[in-house]
């Protein structure tokens, strides 16, 4: 792999605004967003092979990935060539995880891995973004009863001192940290 570029992993709970960083950080530094696989269904407006390459269980075992999750029932995973499609083209990576895929990066690349743990004061909130998002009642139930959402509100003990966790409350606040969290690592 190459080594002179990063990786920006965005994580933390669903409804956090990691998808919102990660296209900020596609549209503001020219970020390449690296699609990952899953065997979800879309959701309304979700487009195959932007969005995400949506998978059957059996088309997503033939994938080589990098790592692989199971979130809310079903699976999600990422591979090598979409981290070297952008750093081939000389560009910084984004990706949006789960927080056990967010400590599998750190684990296999050290600090070309760049954390995000996104969070927000009142959890009660990200239930309302995932209504205003356009989520099916459904959907939402289903997630706010799964472990993974559970888990993944709170920053795991391995990426403590490691990751950098933005508040998203304010989007003008959230923006200035991801501008002062590049500007520290680019300039490196
Ligand atoms: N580990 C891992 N997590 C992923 C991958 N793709 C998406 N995720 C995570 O899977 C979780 C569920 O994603 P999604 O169904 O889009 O729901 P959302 O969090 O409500 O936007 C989120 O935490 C995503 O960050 C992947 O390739 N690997
Ligand atoms: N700071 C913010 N203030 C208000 N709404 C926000 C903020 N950040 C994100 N949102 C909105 O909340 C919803 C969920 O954000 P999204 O980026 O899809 O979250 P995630 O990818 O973590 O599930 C979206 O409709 C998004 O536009």
């Amino acid at each position: 792999m190459q080594k002179n570029n990063y990786v920006f992993v965005i994580t933390g709970a669903a409804g956090s605004g990691k998808t919102t960083v990660a296209n900020y950080l596609q549209e503001q530094y020219h970020m390449h967003r690296v699609i990952t696989h899953t065997t979800r269904l879309p959701r309304p407006g979700e487009r195959d092979g932007i969005d995400y390459h949506f998978e059957t269980p059996e088309t997503i075992k033939k994938l080589h990935l990098l790592e692989q999750v199971t979130y809310d029932q079903s699976q999600y995973g990422s591979s090598v060539e979409g981290l070297e499609e952008g750093w081939h083209n000389g560009q910084n990576d984004v990706i949006v995880l789960d927080t056990a895929g967010a400590i599998t990066y750190h684990q296999q690349l050290g600090s070309q891995a760049v954390i995000i743990f996104l969070t927000v004061t009142h959890m009660k909130t990200l239930a309302r973004r995932m209504t205003l998002r356009g989520d099916q009642n459904a959907a939402i139930r289903s997630r706010l009863k799964s472990k993974e959402y559970h888990r993944d509100l709170m920053l795991p003990p391995m990426l403590k001192g490691i990751a950098h966790v933005v508040v998203n409350d304010q989007w003008k606040e959230t923006k200035n940290q991801i501008d002062a969290i590049v500007k520290q690592i680019v300039s490196v």
